[in-house]
């Protein structure tokens, strides 16, 4: 049974695919009230109101995935999930819509003093003259940003007659066009627009982006909104500008310090602000429950997940096709790791054949976590495999090569550590299955499962009898026999595989026997 915390409020109906599924059971609670219990949570959801900090993690000795109930994972320390092998997911544009429109009602309120002369006709006024506006029509709106909010937003702008100016590093000539928008730098949306939006995520780039420096090449009378992140507007420098009057008004939905309880902002007449309500509405909490909903639970089953942060992402129909090499490739790397007990300096994978037509670096980080995780205490999965290599000094590498292997598809893996070096090959057969077809320039033919006892020896008669015998008198059944050799009399190899592991006792007295050279257990 799998368990999930879901940690902040979440649309009920959106965790419906959890609620229904059998092999789930959903605590909702925040993290303080199951303090006690954390160590059992498989899954935890949040929106943005958890922090998701490495301490939380490390507490959470069985997580396995954190799914974020929307877009921005600044609440997430992404890189400490990355070190542990906990997946992050999000649901990437379920609150699209709602938060451009919540955006673009900003926008309208900013301009037509709404909000403030909502509370003057609530205490009794009826001052027409002091909430004169300006028209959006005819104005240019420079958009910060243009993913899928600030894509969303321009088009409800183009649509109420506005000049539209875009800056995103990322924007190709093509996406704007589209979208009818004019791709500019930042030094042209400052010095040209009436209206800023910011719509990044909140980077080491993007925070303090509108500064003192950047608001201060703006158009004086400027407008600003952030309904995106807190402090992609440096707070303290927007307050020198409202203050001297260089900044006409502001909207606010986010706040570097959320709530802005002690924030000067709130002082003044023209910041108008909303508590982070960009995504809130019922649609977008459906949308972006029910897509992480989903994607916890395919994650939990073993099936694959689209809007991961710290995967490689694959579509369902990829995944399929990628399966059976993603699982060959973690056993080669297992084998590997434990046939060759020593330290490894580089392992460069090659792929050949049909194979090599598909997303190749996913079968990679399945090798390195199948040969890590026999090396490493802590968990290792695709996630953290190529963060884990790098920090024990391994480098890695992968090649595509013509096909040579004559089969259909090939995986050769080459390890080289201080004094030896290791070479498998795999391959899959569609209807057959996973085989390895070579070690160390011999060729075999043995399925990668169970229990196997790879032994190098002299090629000379009785060798392999003198096992068999030793192995039968401890009442060992042999489930499968593979033997090569490179050529009469020289070195051989066998690769015997069992329904149960071996004893110490008996690996070492199969060790005593003259012409054998070498052993190895390996448990898959
Ligand atoms: N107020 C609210 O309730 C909500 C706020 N958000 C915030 O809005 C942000 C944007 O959301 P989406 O549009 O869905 O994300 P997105 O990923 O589709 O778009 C972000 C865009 O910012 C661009 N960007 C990154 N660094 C930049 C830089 N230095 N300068 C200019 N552009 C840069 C990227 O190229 C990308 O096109 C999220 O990261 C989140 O923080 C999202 C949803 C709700
Ligand atoms: O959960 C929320 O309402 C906040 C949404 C948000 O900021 C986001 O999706 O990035």
């Amino acid at each position: 049974m799998f368990q999930v915390l879901v940690a902040d409020s979440m649309s009920h109906e959106g965790l419906q695919p959890l609620l229904d599924a059998k092999n789930v059971n959903i605590v909702q609670k925040k993290v303080e009230e199951v303090e006690d219990d954390l160590h059992l949570f498989d899954a935890l959801l949040v929106r943005s109101a958890t922090k998701v900090t490495e301490s939380l993690l490390t507490r959470m000795t069985s997580l396995k995935i954190v799914g974020r109930a929307g877009v921005g994972v600044d609440n997430i320390d992404v890189d400490a999930a990355t070190k542990k092998g906990v997946v992050v997911i999000n649901a990437p544009d379920g609150n699209t819509i709602s938060t451009a429109e919540h955006t673009f009602a900003m926008m309208a309120s900013l301009v037509r003093h709404i909000p403030q002369a909502y509370v003057s006709v609530k205490s009794k006024e009826w001052n027409r003259n002091a909430f004169v506006g300006a028209e959006l029509y005819g104005k240019s709106l420079g958009i910060i940003g243009f993913g899928r909010i600030g894509s969303e937003l321009a088009k409800r702008a183009r649509a109420f007659g506005m000049t539209v100016l875009v800056f995103d590093p990322f924007l190709t000539r093509d996406r704007a066009e589209k979208i009818g928008v004019k791709g500019c730098s930042i030094e042209d949306i400052l010095a040209n627009s009436d209206i800023i939006t910011v719509h990044t995520p909140l980077t080491k780039e993007t925070k303090g982006l509108l500064g003192k420096v950047n608001i201060g090449k703006t158009k004086k009378g400027v407008y600003l909104i952030n309904c995106a992140r807190g402090g992609i507007i440096d707070e303290e420098a927007l307050i020198q500008y409202l203050e001297n009057g260089h900044v006409r008004g502001v909207a606010l939905d986010v706040f570097e310090v959320e709530p802005p309880v002690n924030s000067k902002l709130l002082e003044f007449d023209n910041v108008i602000t909303t508590p982070h309500l960009g995504a809130s509405t019922k649609e977008a909490q459906l949308n972006v429950a029910t897509q992480v909903s989903k994607e916890v639970l395919h994650f939990l089953e073993g099936k694959p997940v689209t809007s991961s942060i710290n995967l490689p992402t694959l579509t369902k129909e990829l995944f399929e096709k990628i399966q059976p090499f993603y699982q060959l490739g973690k056993k080669m790397g297992n084998i590997v790791s434990q046939c060759m007990r020593e330290p490894v300096q580089e392992i460069a994978i090659q792929y050949e054949g049909s194979v090599a037509e598909l997303e190749t670096s996913f079968i990679t980080k399945s090798l390195l976590a199948g040969f890590l995780s026999a090396r490493v205490d802590s968990t290792v999965n695709e996630v953290n495999a190529g963060m884990v290599a790098k920090e024990r000094g391994i480098s890695f590498s992968e090649k595509i090569s013509s096909n040579q292997s004559g089969y259909e598809n090939c995986i050769s893996v080459h390890v080289q550590g201080d004094h030896k070096s290791f070479e498998i090959k795999g391959t899959h057969v569609p209807n057959y299955g996973e085989r390895i077809v070579g070690i160390n320039d011999f060729n075999i033919d043995f399925i990668p499962t169970g229990y196997l006892l790879y032994i190098q020896h002299q090629d000379k008669p009785g060798v392999i009898g003198r096992v068999g015998k030793v192995l039968g008198d401890h009442k060992i059944n042999i489930a499968t026999t593979q033997v090569g050799r490179k050529e009469k009399g020289g070195e051989a190899i066998m690769m015997l595989s069992f329904d149960r592991s071996l004893d110490e006792e008996l690996i070492d007295c199969l060790k005593s026997f003259e012409d054998i050279l070498s052993i190895r257990t390996i448990d898959l």
